[in-house]
């Protein structure tokens, strides 16, 4: 059905009566009830107190919107160019840890549902598959490019360089260089849960050493520093993207060292507890970066207003962690393919009731109220 001649009435209600999950939080309440209670923590909680993990979704309530009307429009086209490619949507999927303690279809089934849904995922470097096995369901699926890997540079720079060119022939497109953990945040359910390993069978498959063939564990290096991204940039042809920045100064820093984009984020509140919500630090970061990089955001982003709010504020596209786990803890792969169906339906209907025909569209004009 065109949503701009909709009809009106339970009849033609295309959700009336339908099957759940109806929203992203269904899929969240399917997942807890399947998941082992430590591993329900692992992946919804928070560092400290869990002040910014609340404070990354209700931020977006602040936000009243000023949709235009007589716009017409017709079709949405929510078509978004990106590092080189173009997503279907301004949404793409955020790295997240150990897809395979979620659901046996693991990162695999999680990237041809983001296939089938034609955006983009980033690979975790803590995933529990090979990239090579995810860059192939991509491929199959008859969508190679679809894929960026997330680094934490390790202080072994061999390795560190090894790892790049696996990503580089695996065929991934951009690198997403985490910069927000220095040191792990203190999740305190973890602490009290002793969630410490994996199951025997699960490990992260990308650490393993050329080598020995040994899988490393994951070292995060207080010591990054920009000479250690500039660095990375002369050992990669590949697009840099900085994720975990905050601060407009560090934005200007980023731009002034050749990054290719920079991510506003917060890590989804699990490492500085305390630390701004996404989307209010996003305009001081748009307003630093300007034209010259493109703004990604996530953290919080349960609904197509959301992602509206954040693409109003300047943001050119944003990510999805959690709802990405609960609908592959639910329903492993189509699961998944539910949470990025619900996300586009959700901003496509947002956006015709705001006047908005593609993300160009949205501005801050839209935006009633700026909290600041
Ligand atoms: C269980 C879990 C594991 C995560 N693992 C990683 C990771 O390996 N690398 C990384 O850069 N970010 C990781 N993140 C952070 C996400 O990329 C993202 O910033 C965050 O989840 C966004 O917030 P949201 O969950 O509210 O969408 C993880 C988040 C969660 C919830
Ligand atoms: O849990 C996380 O948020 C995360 O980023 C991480 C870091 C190292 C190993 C596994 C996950």
């Amino acid at each position: 059905m065109s949503p701009v001649t909709d009809r009106v009435g339970p009849r033609h209600n295309p959700t009336a009566g339908a099957a759940l999950p109806v929203n992203l939080r269904d899929l969240r309440d399917e997942a807890w009830r399947r998941l082992d209670p430590a591993h329900r923590d692992y992946f919804t909680g928070g560092a400290g107190d869990e002040r910014t993990l609340r404070a990354n979704e209700t931020a977006f309530d602040a936000y009243r919107l000023l949709p235009r009307v007589l716009r017409g429009g017709g079709e949405r086209d929510l078509r978004t160019p990106l590092l080189g490619g173009t997503l279907s949507m301004p949404v793409l999927v955020s790295p997240t840890a150990f897809h395979r303690l979620a659901h046996p279809d693991g990162e695999v089934g999680c990237a041809r549902a983001v296939a089938g849904a034609d955006t983009v995922l980033v690979l975790s470097m803590a995933a529990t598959t090979p990239v090579e096995a995810v860059a192939a369901a991509m491929d199959a699926a008859d969508r190679p490019g679809r894929l960026w890997f997330q680094l934490y540079p390790q202080p072994d720079l061999g390795f560190t360089e090894s790892l790049v060119r696996r990503v580089e022939a695996a065929g991934c497109r951009a690198l997403v260089v985490t910069v927000d953990s220095p040191v792990l945040g203190r999740r305190e359910r973890d602490l009290r849960n002793g969630f410490l390993d994996l199951p025997p069978g699960l490990g992260c498959e990308n650490m393993r050493d050329p080598e020995t063939g040994r899988i490393r564990d994951i070292v995060l290096d207080a010591d990054l520093d920009w000479p250690r991204i500039d660095w990375l940039r002369g050992v990669t042809r590949l697009p840099v993207v900085l994720k975990g920045i905050l601060h407009p100064a560090d934005a200007r820093l980023a731009v002034a060292h050749g990054v290719d984009a920079v991510w506003v984020s917060n890590h989804g509140g699990r490492q500085l507890d305390g630390a701004a919500t996404a989307v209010d630090a996003l305009p001081s970061v748009v307003d630093a970066v300007g034209d010259r990089v493109p703004v990604l955001l996530d953290g919080g982003i349960r609904r197509g207003t959301d992602v509206l709010t954040a693409l109003a504020l300047g943001a050119t596209a944003v990510g999805v962690g959690r709802p990405v786990l609960w609908g592959l803890a639910a329903r492993g792969e189509p699961g998944v393919r539910q949470v990025l169906d619900l996300l586009r339906a959700d901003l496509g209907q947002a956006m015709t009731l705001a006047g908005a025909v593609r993300p160009a569209d949205l501005g801050p004009d839209l935006l009633n109220r700026m909290p600041r």
